[in-house]
C-alpha cells in the first residue's frame, strides 16, 4: 500500500539572539529566541533524496542573525514579518510557500543605582547594565503565505494575584464534591495570552506600533484582572479579553490560558490559632486550567487552541 507524505515543515528552532545597539553610551538590547519554520515544495527532499529545493536550516539561522544586523530589531513582530517575507519572496523558484516565525522576547530592565559617578549616564541609570525582568516572556508568531501576513502576539508567565475580591460558590454539587464555598479567596494565575492583530500586510497598510500595542494590551489585561470583582476565574478571563477588545482596535481576537493557582487556607486550629484568611498553602500543582477565546462579532477566531 502506498503511503502519502502529509503536512511537513522545517527550519531552525530557537535561534538565541542578543542585539546590542551601541549608538550612544545608553545601550539598548533586544534578547530574542527565534524559531523559523518553512512549508513549501519539499516533496523531493523527503521522497527522492534530492536537496535541490532544500534551503538548509543552517541558512535560515544565518539569515536571522544577518537580518538583526542589516535591519535591526525594532520589535519582534516587525522583525518576524521581515524574515517571513524574505523566506517566501526571495527563495529560489518560489519553493517556500509559507513561512512561520515564532519569537519569544526576554525583557531586560536597566539596573538603577543612586551613584552618580562619571560612568553613569543619568542620576540613577547605568547605560550598559541590565537585569532580566523576572516577569513575563513576550511572544509573537508571524505567518506569511505569499499574500497575507498574520500576526499573533502574546505573553506567557505573567504571574498575578488578588488577595481578595474573589469568591467561588453556587457550583454544581454531587457525591464527589468536597470543595468548600469561598466568599473571600485568593485568586492567582500565571497568564498565557495570545492576541491576533487585524493587520494583514496589504500594500500600503501601515504596521501597528507593535511595542506600544503590547504595552497597552498587557496593561488592559492587568487592569481588568485587578478591577474585576470575581465570582470565577472564567469570569475574570472574559473580563480581561473584553477589556483588550474594547480598548485596542488593532486586536480582534484574544485567547487566554489561566491556570488557577490554588491557595489553600492552612488549618491552624491544632496550634490554638485562628486563621482569618491570612495563612495559605500555595500549591504549585495540580491546578484548575481555565481557557477561552474572546473575539469580535463576525471575526472568525483563528488562534489555535493549545
Ligand atoms: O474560578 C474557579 N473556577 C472553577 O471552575 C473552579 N473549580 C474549582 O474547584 N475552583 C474553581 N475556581
Amino acid at each position: 500500500m502506498a503511503h502519502v507524505l502529509g503536512q511537513n515543515q522545517y527550519g531552525k528552532a530557537e535561534n538565541r539572539i542578543v542585539r546590542v545597539y551601541r549608538d550612544s553610551t545608553r545601550h539598548e538590547i533586544k534578547d530574542l529566541n527565534v524559531s523559523v519554520s518553512l512549508q513549501g515544495d519539499f516533496e523531493d527532499v523527503h521522497l527522492t533524496g534530492s536537496n535541490a529545493n532544500c534551503l538548509p536550516t543552517d541558512t535560515t539561522k544565518n539569515t536571522v542573525y544577518a537580518f538583526a544586523k542589516e535591519y535591526g530589531i525594532e520589535s519582534a513582530e516587525a522583525f518576524g514579518i521581515t524574515l517571513a517575507r524574505h523566506f517566501v519572496d526571495n527563495t529560489e523558484r518560489g519553493v517556500v510557500r509559507s513561512a512561520r516565525i515564532r519569537i519569544e522576547e526576554y525583557v531586560w530592565d536597566r539596573i538603577k543605582t543612586p551613584d552618580n559617578s562619571a560612568r553613569f549616564i543619568g542620576a540613577d541609570e547605568v547605560g550598559h547594565s541590565f537585569v532580566r525582568n523576572g516577569q513575563e516572556t513576550r511572544t509573537t508568531e508571524v505567518v506569511y503565505d505569499g499574500e497575507t501576513v498574520q500576526v499573533i502576539s502574546g505573553l506567557k508567565d505573567l504571574i498575578v494575584m488578588n488577595s481578595t475580591n474573589s469568591e467561588f460558590w453556587g457550583y454544581i454539587k454531587d457525591r464527589y464534591t468536597t470543595l468548600q464555598e469561598a466568599y473571600d479567596r485568593i485568586l492567582a494565575t500565571q497568564v498565557t495570552a495570545r492576541w491576533k492583530y487585524g493587520f494583514s500586510g496589504k500594500d500600503g497598510e501601515a504596521q501597528p506600533n507593535w511595542n506600544r500595542s503590547y504595552q497597552h494590551v498587557r496593561r488592559h489585561m492587568l487592569e481588568a484582572f485587578a478591577e474585576t470583582y470575581s465570582y470565577s476565574l472564567q469570569q475574570t478571563l472574559h473580563a480581561m479579553g473584553t477589556r483588550v477588545l474594547n480598548n485596542r482596535a488593532e486586536v480582534d481576537e484574544v485567547r487566554l490560558e489561566l491556570p488557577n493557582k490554588h491557595h489553600f487556607l492552612v488549618d491552624l486550629e491544632p496550634f490554638g490559632l485562628k486563621n482569618e484568611n491570612e495563612v495559605y498553602y500555595a500549591a504549585d500543582r495540580m491546578y484548575g486550567l481555565i481557557e477561552g477565546t474572546v473575539h469580535r462579532e463576525g471575526v472568525v477566531p483563528v488562534i489555535p487552541v493549545a
